[in-house]
C-alpha cells in the first residue's frame, strides 16, 4: 500500500493514484450516523492540493463558512514522525509561521498522518488532504473530495447561507466539471500538467503553456473570478509545495519566481452567456 504519492509509481514510471478509504456520508437525516450539524465538522486542507481546494470552494460558495470550520497545513512536506522517514503534510507550530497555515485547533496534531492514526489504528494508506473531520466522534468522515463536495452541496441546506444554490446543476459546477475533465485530459496527454506556475517547470511539460490556449486560459480566469473562489487559490502555497516537497525532482528546492499570472484580469467568457 502506497504511503505517499511519491510511492505511487508503476514499473513504467506512470503515476497511479490509489482510491480513498474513508467513505462515510454526512446526511441531512438527523438520525443518521453523521448528520449535517453546524459546528460539528472540520475540513483539513492544503491550499496546494487541487482536490482540497475544490472542497474549500464549495464550502465558500455554498455559504458554509460559519457551519464548517477549516484549517490548512503548511505547503511543504516534512517528516511526519521522528521514528521513520515518511514525508507528508504538517501543521505549523503557530499561525505566525506562514500566512494561511495554522496549527491543528482540534487535536493539536503535528501532521495529517497523526489525524489518520487517531481515526483508525488499522489504516495503512496515504495521509491525504482533504480530510473531513467529525469533532463529535473524533474521526475522519471522508477523505474523498468528490464525495465531500456532494455532501456540501446537498446535505447542509438547512444550514447553508446559499441553500438554493445547487452547484451540481449550476453553470459553475458544469464549468468545474469541464475544467477538470479538460485538465485531466491534458494531464494524461502531457504526462501530468498543472497550470503554468508549476507544471511547465517542475514536471517539464513545457511544450505549450496553459495561457497559450485562449479558451482554456479564459475559462480558468472565469472560474477564478467566481465569488468565493479566489481565496482558495493560494499560489504561494501551491508553488512552495510542489517545488519544495519533491527533492528527487527539485533537489535544491528552488522556487522559480515567475510567472505570476493575474487570474483576476478580464476574460472573454461572457460572450457565451445567453
Ligand atoms: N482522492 C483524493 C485524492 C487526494 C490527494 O491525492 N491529495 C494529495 C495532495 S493533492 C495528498 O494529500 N497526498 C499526500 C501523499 O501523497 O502523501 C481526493 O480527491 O480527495
Amino acid at each position: 500500500m502506497a504511503r505517499s504519492a511519491l510511492d505511487e509509481v508503476s514499473q513504467s514510471g506512470a503515476f497511479v493514484r490509489t482510491a480513498s478509504e474513508f467513505r462515510n456520508f454526512i446526511s441531512r437525516d438527523p438520525n443518521s450516523q453523521f448528520p449535517a450539524e453546524a459546528g460539528r465538522y472540520h475540513l483539513y486542507v492544503s491550499y496546494a492540493c487541487p482536490w482540497a481546494s475544490r472542497c474549500l470552494a464549495y464550502l465558500n460558495i455554498k455559504g458554509l463558512e460559519k457551519a464548517i470550520s477549516f484549517t490548512s497545513v503548511k505547503p511543504i512536506w516534512e517528516r511526519t514522525k521522528e521514528s521513520d522517514e515518511h514525508m507528508g503534510w504538517v501543521f505549523p507550530a503557530s499561525d505566525k509561521e506562514l500566512s494561511g497555515a495554522e496549527p491543528d485547533p482540534l487535536n493539536g496534531a503535528k501532521s495529517i498522518r497523526e489525524l489518520y492514526e487517531i481515526a483508525s489504528t488499522k489504516y495503512s494508506g496515504k495521509y491525504t488532504v482533504p480530510a473531513l473531520w467529525d469533532k463529535k466522534l473524533g474521526t475522519i468522515v471522508s477523505n474523498e473530495s468528490s464525495e465531500i463536495i456532494r455532501m456540501f452541496n446537498t446535505e447542509f441546506n438547512g444550514i447553508a447561507e446559499n441553500p438554493a444554490l445547487d452547484l451540481s446543476k449550476s453553470p459553475y459546477d458544469e464549468a468545474v466539471k469541464q475544467l477538470y475533465e479538460a485538465l485531466d485530459k491534458c494531464e494524461e496527454k502531457l504526462s501530468k500538467q498543472r497550470f503554468d506556475e508549476v507544471y511547465v517547470v517542475h514536471f517539464k511539460c513545457n511544450k505549450k503553456l496553459l495561457r497559450e490556449y485562449p479558451n482554456l486560459f479564459n475559462y480558468t480566469k472565469d472560474i477564478f473570478q467566481v465569488p468565493g473562489m479566489s481565496s482558495t487559490v493560494q499560489m504561494d502555497h501551491i508553488k512552495r509545495h510542489y517545488y519544495g516537497s519533491h527533492p528527487s525532482i527539485n533537489p535544491f528546492g528552488i522556487v522559480p519566481s515567475g510567472p505570476n499570472i493575474d487570474y483576476s484580469s478580464p476574460h472573454d467568457r461572457n460572450k457565451f452567456s445567453a
